[in-house]
């Protein structure tokens, strides 16, 4: 029996007897509007904006509703176990915190205080390339928790088997290979405001701490900050890493590999056909294609064809516990949550993080209960009902 994250609930009510309520909200919607009050548009747009007209990012939205639970009574759900295992990681509930590089644009700790939070709940932190602070450093402050490297795939062989293997020595377990982002989509947000992080040296720490990277600079990124990033940009960028370059990766991570950013059902099953362990059905979060579908939309039949041979997740719009419980019900082994997490960090760094996670994950725990619902393992569609 793991721990009853429903208890969060009892938690907040019994501080509104000490006079107080939570720091900041427990709701998606007015977290992200409390967010844009209190960081610069800069950052605020970064994080909140989404490609072009935003069509996706709402269809990422919208897709849920189209999409309902049946509750079930005396089923005898008071004692429940919302635990699962994903590829050799345990997990107290099927929750990661997906990746998001730039941390620091919104909380000087940035990914620190994430990786804080996340280990104090056991729920895995996939670390982005475009992180804010080092592999080694974010991987000490995780401590024993357990974490997952992402990463966005240089194309100089030295360059990408020096960040492997750090990620390796400092403890990630497995590889998430995103794949939908091989150059920025168009996002009308930063462009109005002329805003990319990584053009002021933010989410640049990986690359500027590799030996690998750094031995091809004429001048230190210390020395030549503009070079550097130029550089890196151009590395990371671009179509030259396809299907048949996958080998490259399995020879240099010796763990589980996943592709995100998977939206068609062939590509799930080329990814699986290339011996990957796992795919991550992902829109990005609206962030690449504008007008893509919705990557709920495609869940079902990309988990009805791989789901037997491989690990599938789900990414891109999971907001409440509804949400994760559908996502599941619809063939995910476990969901990643993006953008309220950040808000949460730039609330109140590792304690605001935590605050998020915990709401949704007590949000979850009591939806899975008042729906009839003991284990993770028993959600299939038959829960759902289309509407
Ligand atoms: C500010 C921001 C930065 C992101 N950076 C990365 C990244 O570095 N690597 C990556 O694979 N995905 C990145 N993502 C995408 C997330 O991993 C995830 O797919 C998306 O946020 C899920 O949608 P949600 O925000 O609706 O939960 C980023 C997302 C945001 C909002
Ligand atoms: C190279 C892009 C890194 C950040 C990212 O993935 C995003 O902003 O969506």
């Amino acid at each position: 029996m793991t721990e009853r994250f429903g208890s969060y609930q009892n938690e907040i009510y019994l501080q509104g007897y000490g006079g107080t309520t939570p720091a900041f909200t427990t709701d998606a919607t007015r977290l992200e509007e409390s967010a844009a009050d209190l960081l610069e548009p800069g950052p605020f747009w970064y994080v909140a904006g989404a490609a072009g007209s935003g069509a996706t990012a709402r269809a990422n939205r919208a897709a849920f509703d189209h999409w309902r639970i049946v509750p079930r009574m005396l089923t005898d759900a008071t004692e429940r176990d919302l635990s699962t295992t994903v590829l050799g990681t345990e997990l107290p509930a099927p929750v990661l915190l997906a990746p998001v590089g730039v941390q620091s644009i919104v909380h000087p700790d940035g990914e620190l205080a994430t990786a804080r939070a996340a280990a104090g709940l056991r729920l895995p932190m996939v670390l982005s390339t475009a992180s804010s602070h080092s592999i080694e450093a974010v991987a000490e402050a995780s401590g024993d928790g357990p974490r997952w490297f992402q990463l966005y795939w240089p194309n100089d062989p030295d360059v990408c088997g020096s960040i492997l293997r750090r990620a390796k020595e400092a403890g990630y377990t497995a590889l998430v290979v995103t794949l939908d982002t091989w150059t920025l989509g168009w996002r009308p947000a930063d462009l109005d405001g002329a805003y990319l992080p990584f053009l002021n040296g933010d989410g640049l720490a990986v690359p500027f701490t590799d030996p690998a990277f750094r031995s091809l600079l004429e001048k230190t990124p210390e020395e030549d900050a503009p070079t550097a990033i130029l550089r890196w940009i151009s590395m990371v960028t671009g179509t030259d890493r396809n299907w048949s370059a996958l080998p490259f990766l399995r020879e240099h991570w010796d763990g589980p590999i996943l592709l995100k950013g998977i939206q068609h059902v062939d590509d799930a099953r080329r990814a699986v056909d290339a011996g990957m362990d796992g795919i991550i059905v992902s829109n990005h979060g609206g962030r690449q294609v504008d007008g893509a579908v919705a990557a709920l939309d495609m869940l079902p039949e990309i988990a009805t064809a791989v789901g037997e041979r491989a690990t599938v997740l789900f990414d891109s719009g999971v907001r409440t516990g509804a949400d994760v419980l559908k996502a599941l019900a619809l063939g995910a082994r476990a969901v990643l949550v993006g953008r309220p997490y950040v808000y949460g960090l730039a609330h109140g760094g590792e304690d605001g993080v935590r605050h998020v996670l915990r709401g949704l994950l007590a949000d979850f725990d009591l939806t899975m209960g008042l729906s009839g619902h003991r284990t993770v393992t028993e959600l299939d569609s038959t829960v759902l009902r289309r509407v």
